[in-house]
């Protein structure tokens, strides 16, 4: 599991930590973890040109205090000072001792073997100040390393005010910061590294799924299991209009790890053609037996709003997506109010500014503004539907109710592609059926998703939704 603390949190531990060491001791370890990296980057040390972008804080303070330590190697070592007058004085006596120099020429960053990125970390506020914002404009070919966050963006949060830099590789200190992880603001960071600095951190608010934590949380039939307990999910999608969303919606439905999939709808011919395994109805999902999980809303056309009603009056955790999540924008939060059962939305950007709308009230903010506040939009929606929420796109963003968010990044662009979010919401409806948690079953569905969107990408491009669900691994 990769953890992300908030800034808060990270300055607490700091400041606990602080008071137990000799002052300086951490800066020098991010500042030794920092220069490690730098090493490995350059082919050699010794004689190679390294530029040190430095702010007036103590994200300057590591970034000179690395530029030292390569200095001491045989580096050729030039700082541009973003305010002179503030620079972190020790620092960048430190370097000056080692034989860097100070310039004020910018086309440094172009002729510099390895840019450090130390013009401002986790105390960033706002967009980057006129004296630094040049440099994100600025192409070169070899590494930028970004010291604890690419400066310009938002270290809680992803969100980028204007502009960033764009680093290849982004030395972080003490934990990972949620903004390293969700975009935009990944896509700037590059790859990550984690120097351990000694901190002690409260559990974490944002985390992210490794290849093994979803292994464990995988539902695997066990040697006593039959179809009944591995977890029956029903699928109400697919209208006379959109049948096709019904066969995909099944199709990620028969990959999710239930042990039987029901389909209720108008599209039960076409399901049945497809995939002889399925159960079906032509009626709605109060007629439809018994299941552990209802998927409700993709391709439902006009049929959406009474097989949404029908699905939230039962007692079984229910996967609201598109035709349903309008419906659902509609009548807002008071629909899942007497619900005893766990809801999960799947909305896309524009998905979900039309239910913060029927959440809040008046129209709904642009689809772009709520992607580009990828975790304030997942956060204020969980909050305000008490369902757990994942939003889909460049990073999908899962947010329970209680609080807890996972993030995911294993998808590529090759999956936006109509219908794949169909094959998500049956793939995520059956994780929930086999019995997993809300968040799991989300954070599980996506992660999955976008592993198979990258496998079938890998071998095609451009990819089918059906492609990806057939490509699904446990
Ligand atoms: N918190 C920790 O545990 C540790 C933090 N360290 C470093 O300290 C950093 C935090 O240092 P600070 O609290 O001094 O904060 P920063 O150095 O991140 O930023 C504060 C300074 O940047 C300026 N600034 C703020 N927003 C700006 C913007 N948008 N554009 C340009 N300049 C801006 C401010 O005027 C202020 O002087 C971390 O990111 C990390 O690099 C490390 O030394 C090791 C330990
Ligand atoms: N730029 C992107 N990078 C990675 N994944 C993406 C990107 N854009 C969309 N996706 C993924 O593709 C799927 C598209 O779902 P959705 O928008 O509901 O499409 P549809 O309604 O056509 O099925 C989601 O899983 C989403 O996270
Ligand atoms: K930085």
């Amino acid at each position: 599991m990769r953890h992300a603390h908030a800034v808060e949190q990270v300055r607490a531990a700091e400041a606990a930590l602080m008071a137990r060491l000799p002052e300086g001791t951490l800066m020098q370890r991010a500042a030794a973890g920092l220069a490690a990296v730098c090493v490995r980057l350059l082919p050699r040390v010794y004689g190679s040109r390294v530029l040190v972008l430095a702010g007036s804080g103590d994200n300057g303070g590591d970034a000179l205090y690395a530029g030292a330590r390569l200095a001491r190697r045989g580096a050729s070592v030039r700082v541009v000072l973003l305010t002179p007058e503030r620079a972190h004085a020790d620092g960048l006596a430190e370097l000056l001792a080692a034989g860097g120099r100070v310039t004020a020429d910018p086309a440094e960053f172009e002729r510099a073997d390895l840019v450090l990125d130390g013009i401002v970390g986790i105390g960033g506020r706002g967009g980057l100040r006129p004296a630094a914002a040049p440099y994100a404009g600025m192409r070169r070919s070899g590494p930028v390393v970004a010291v604890d966050v690419p400066s310009g963006v938002d270290a809680d949060t992803g969100e980028v005010d204007g502009v960033a830099l764009r680093a290849d590789v982004t030395v972080c200190f003490g934990t990972y910061k949620p903004g390293l992880l969700i975009d935009p603001g990944a896509s700037y960071a590059g790859v990550l590294h984690l120097v351990g600095i000694g901190l002690e951190l409260p559990p974490a608010p944002v985390t992210a799924l490794q290849e093994q934590d979803v292994a464990g949380l995988l539902p695997r039939p066990a040697a006593e299991s039959d179809k009944y307990r591995r977890g029956v999910v029903g699928v109400a999608a697919g209208s006379a209009r959109y049948p096709g969303a019904a066969v995909l919606a099944v199709a990620g439905a028969l990959r999710g790890g239930a042990g039987a999939v029901r389909y209720a709808g108008t599209a039960a011919e076409e399901v049945v053609r497809r995939f002889p395994e399925v159960l079906v109805t032509e009626g709605t999902p109060g007629g439809a037996g018994r299941v552990q999980a209802w998927v409700v809303g993709p391709g439902g056309g006009e049929g959406a709003g009474a097989a949404l009603a029908e699905a939230l009056a039962s007692d079984v955790p229910v996967l609201v997506d598109a035709d349903g999540l309008t419906e659902l924008a509609r009548l807002g939060p008071d629909a899942l109010r007497d619900r005893t059962a766990p809801t999960v939305l799947t909305p896309h950007a524009g998905e979900a500014a039309r239910l913060l709308a029927g959440a809040l009230g008046g129209p709904p903010p642009p689809a772009d503004a709520a992607a580009a506040a990828r975790l304030a939009t997942a956060r204020r929606l969980a909050a305000a539907y008490r369902a757990t929420v994942l939003l889909k796109g460049s990073t999908t963003v899962v947010a329970d109710p209680g609080g807890g968010v996972r993030v995911n990044a294993t998808g590529t662009p090759w999956l936006a592609t109509a219908g794949s979010g169909d094959v998500l919401s049956g793939l995520t409806g059956s994780l929930l059926a086999a019995g997993l948690a809300p968040l799991d079953a989300a954070s599980v569905g996506a992660y999955l998703h976008g592993m198979a969107g990258r496998d079938a990408a890998e071998r095609r491009t451009p990819i089918t939704a059906m492609e990806v669900a057939e490509h699904v691994r446990f």
